[in-house]
């Protein structure tokens, strides 16, 4: 494991916005195949180093490499270009179309294709198999023809997890995937998230206060506390960890306890 190329690494990654720190000297690297979670209280720096790694920030020093190329300076576009997939909340879906013209449009941006070669009946047919495919994969291939603003919430989620596959990425980004959900439609969610993790060359990064979540699905967990990597390991042994209660305590709400995540 150790010698294996990272996907996905970052190297001292620093951001500061004023004198604030908000990220610091963060270096952690991941592997194809695995599931990590990023936990740690309020303010802790998590969707910062999410973005810093997306690209809707840029970094005060540090880099970001994916497959060992420095893509630190690139664009978010051209970080999706190359196999980073975010998950952005609902902000990404046409509410007046479809669930499934909405997948079947980032299925064609996939494709890169323009009005001409969208009309070649294999390469429509094509588009068209794998917008279903994916919109099962999510089970919503009954709802494919309801505007995406008739959808109940879950099921908007739902669709934002096909909109990303259909872009095809090496690395997964969910930043609390479970937000605002009912409790019916967090398991359907997650077990959404478990079977992209049986694609096992793919890498899943997950930012999740529930701790049933982090436990049940997580391969290794990663602490920040105060914008630094505080721990880093297997599941039992970082909840269990000192350093992350103590890190919880100081907000004593979000501790991860069981009667936290009940
Ligand atoms: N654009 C910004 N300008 C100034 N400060 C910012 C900006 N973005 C984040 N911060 C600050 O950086 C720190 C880290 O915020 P961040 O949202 O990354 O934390 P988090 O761990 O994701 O927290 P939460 O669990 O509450 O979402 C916070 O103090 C926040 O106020």
């Amino acid at each position: 494991m150790a010698d294996q190329q990272a996907v996905l690494e970052t190297r001292s990654l620093t951001i500061q916005f004023g004198g604030h720190v908000a990220v610091d000297e963060v270096s952690c690297a991941f592997q194809a195949g695995t599931l990590t979670t990023i936990i740690g209280p309020n303010g802790a720096g998590k969707t910062t180093w999410f973005n810093l790694i997306s690209g809707q920030l840029t970094p005060s020093s540090g880099q970001v490499l994916l497959a060992g190329e420095d893509i630190s300076n690139l664009s978010t576009e051209a970080r999706t270009d190359k196999g980073l997939g975010r998950a952005f909340q609902l902000t990404n879906l046409f509410p007046n179309l479809s669930a499934l013209e909405n997948v079947r449009l980032a299925v064609a941006s996939r494709y890169r294709i323009g009005h001409v070669f969208w009309q070649r009946a294999s390469l429509r047919r094509d588009i068209e198999d794998r917008a279903r495919h994916y919109l099962d994969f999510v089970r919503l291939g009954h709802r494919a023809d309801t505007p995406v603003s008739y959808l109940p919430h879950g099921d908007q989620r739902k669709l934002e997890v096909a909109l990303l596959m259909a872009l095809e990425p090496h690395v997964f980004m969910f930043d609390e995937p479970t937000a605002g959900m009912s409790v019916d439609e967090v398991p359907v969610i997650l077990d959404l998230i478990a079977n992209l993790k049986k694609q096992d060359d793919k890498l899943i990064l997950l930012v999740e206060h529930k701790m049933d979540v982090v436990r049940s699905l997580s391969d290794r967990i990663v602490v920040l506390h105060h914008g630094q990597l505080v721990a880093d390991g297997e599941p039992a042994e970082i909840i269990a960890s000192p350093v992350v209660q103590e890190a919880y305590l100081g907000t004593s709400a979000d501790a991860p306890t069981e009667e936290a995540s009940a």
